[in-house]
């Protein structure tokens, strides 16, 4: 695909269970008709096949160190060359990459999403809009304690633990300070209209709607 312009990188980061997907989505739904599209940091948390799965348990995934963020950036690079690239697939439960890939075809605006997108200058560099979703502690601990004995097959002993010893001292020292760096901070995530409305118009300028 052969086009003037390179893609409108958007990047919506946040805490855990603040909203950051809601917001992706609500973004997504509004260009049903364009070509728009959402690569997760997380898809790129480091392969760890190669550790037992106690091994596995014991990573910081909430620190920088746990990302392959270098083929992130690779793949965002060819994504702005108009270029496919094979996603990796995380599996939450096995806590590493899944054997598959998923093809990412190229498209105009790309919607970057993870709690550590604004800790990265070169990330930073190469974001349109940066967005910063800010709920509150305890409304983002009850929806991740749903969610990931829900979704990701936790115990709700263990997701107290990692939230008390890991998560939460993360957010301090590495997530929340990105704040700072933010176009837009957006109360309440998905619920808040007014907010993703004006990311939404800011978006269609971009576009030259
Ligand atoms: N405004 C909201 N009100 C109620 N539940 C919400 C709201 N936004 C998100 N959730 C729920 O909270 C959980 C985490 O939201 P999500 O968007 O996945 O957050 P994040 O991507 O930041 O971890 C999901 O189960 C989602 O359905
Ligand atoms: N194996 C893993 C990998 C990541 N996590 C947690 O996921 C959180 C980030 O995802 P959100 O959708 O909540 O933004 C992060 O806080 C990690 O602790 C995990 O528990 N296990």
């Amino acid at each position: 695909m052969m086009t003037e312009h390179k893609p409108i990188i958007i990047g919506v980061t946040g805490g855990s269970g603040s909203g950051k997907t809601s917001v992706s989505h609500a973004i997504l739904n509004h260009f049903p008709n364009h070509s728009i599209m959402m690569l997760e940091h997380d898809s790129y948390y480091k392969d760890q096949s190669d550790l037992p799965f106690e091994e596995r348990l014991k990573t910081n995934y909430d620190h920088p160190f746990a990302f392959d963020t270098d083929l992130f950036i690779e793949h965002l690079h060819k994504l702005l060359n108009y270029e496919a690239v094979e996603k990796p697939v995380y599996d939450y439960v096995a806590h590493t990459r899944s054997e598959q890939v998923e093809i990412q075809e190229p498209k105009e605006v790309i919607i970057l999403e993870g709690i550590l997108i604004l800790a990265d200058e070169r990330l930073r560099n190469m974001m349109d809009i940066k967005v910063y979703v800010d709920t509150d502690d305890d409304i983002r601990i009850i929806r991740r304690i749903k969610r990931d004995i829900e979704e990701r097959g936790r115990t709700l002993d263990s997701v107290i633990n990692q939230y008390l010893t890991v998560v939460k001292p993360m957010y301090h020292q590495f997530i929340e300070p990105t704040k700072r760096y933010a176009d837009v901070v957006v109360p309440e995530g998905g619920q808040n209209h007014v907010a993703i409305d004006l990311i939404n118009t800011k978006i269609d300028t971009f576009l030259g709607n």
